[in-house]
């Protein structure tokens, strides 16, 4: 019976709490750790080691390791991002952490092609749209089987403020934000139901809740990372890392959900005029990508959606540019 075998790429904050989630259940037995600060990766391996000894826990191979042992890995996860030091990111915005990171990219996509293009990859690091992009567009990764989390983040954050707000179990409300991850991310009311009763007739059966502005409710999840951010000392871990176990549940167990992470939508898509990673419902399973569903949108979310691009278009243009500069120096 063959083993199953993860490797995360950049074990800081992130990184750490992606891989403290996932010991907790029995979707691999293996983890390969891999992070530039050498003596900072070997502690957490050896740190989640001593915990295998407790009673309670499952007994899993866990080391830190370097790009060869990723030959055989079913998933990688990416979580690096540009060492600040300090133990925080500074306080950029999500485009902003792109120039600095692009060695990073570079030498991460480089050490994951030598090893595999087998695994399915999944993209945490910011900015994960263009991370995402890039991997496949500039270094080859076969885009079915990468991805990133999207705004899968942002509809979590929605699906947990609507449920407050009418004080029902998030489980019960379907909603998306789609587009860039990041403050172009936009929800979608007109995909938005609670226990199937569309947002726009909420108020009719909770007329004891205030009537939510969209405009406002947007504004509200776009700025949730910053108060989280402000109040946690430069870090959001906590529901990155139970989303992004979200999505590798999916795949791992074949099932086939559809959440909004982001993959390279194909010219055409929304009327885009270039191929294009942004978050939009996706369904995944074992191999990765399997479908997508360009939902139809409203005005106001058609005007977000293109906004969105922008954003991410222009990002993925600089990348591209800053990766060619390296590559003449
Ligand atoms: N997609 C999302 O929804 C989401 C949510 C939260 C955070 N993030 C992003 O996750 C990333 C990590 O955040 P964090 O708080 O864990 O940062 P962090 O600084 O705590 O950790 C980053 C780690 O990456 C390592 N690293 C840097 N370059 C590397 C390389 N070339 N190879 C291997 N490892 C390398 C660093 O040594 C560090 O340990 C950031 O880009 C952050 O913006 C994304």
């Amino acid at each position: 019976m063959k083993s199953s075998k993860l490797g995360i790429i950049g074990v800081g904050h992130v990184g750490k709490a992606v891989l403290t989630n996932l010991l907790r259940t029995t979707f691999f037995n293996e983890y390969i750790l891999i992070d530039t600060r050498e003596d900072r990766v070997f502690g957490e391996a050896l740190d989640q080691n001593h915990g295998t000894g407790a009673l309670n826990h499952h007994n899993f191979k866990i080391r830190n390791g370097t790009y060869d042992d990723l030959v055989d890995a079913d998933m990688i996860i990416v979580a690096a991002s540009y060492y600040y030091g300090d133990n925080i990111l500074p306080n950029l915005e999500r485009q902003e952490l792109l120039e600095d990171n692009i060695p990073e990219l570079q030498q991460i996509m480089e050490g994951i092609m030598g090893a595999t293009q087998e695994a399915i990859l999944i993209f945490v690091s910011n900015p994960v749209d263009t991370w995402t992009q890039l991997a496949i567009t500039e270094f080859g990764y076969p885009k079915e089987k990468c991805m990133g989390t999207g705004t899968m983040l942002e509809t979590a954050r929605l699906r947990y403020t609507l449920a407050k707000h009418y004080q029902v179990d998030p489980k019960i409300v379907s909603t998306y934000m789609m587009g860039e991850h990041g403050n172009a991310a936009f929800m979608v009311p007109s995909h938005t139901h609670i226990a199937g009763i569309p947002f726009d007739d909420l108020d009719t059966f909770f007329p004891q809740e205030s009537a939510l502005n969209v405009a406002d409710l947007n504004q509200e999840i776009v700025e949730a990372a910053g108060v989280v951010y402000d109040n946690k000392n430069g870090v959001t871990d906590a529901a990155i890392g139970i989303v992004t176990i979200e999505l590798v549940q999916a795949i791992v167990l074949d099932e086939q959900t559809i959440v909004p992470l982001t993959s390279l939508h194909p010219v055409g898509t929304y009327s885009s005029k270039r191929e294009l990673c942004f978050g939009m419902p996706t369904k995944v399973g074992i191999n990765g990508i399997e479908n997508r569903y360009e939902l139809p949108l409203s005005d106001w979310e058609s005007q977000k959606l293109e906004k969105s691009l922008q954003v991410i278009a222009d990002s993925v243009d600089k990348g591209k540019e800053l990766l060619m500069k390296r590559k003449d120096q």
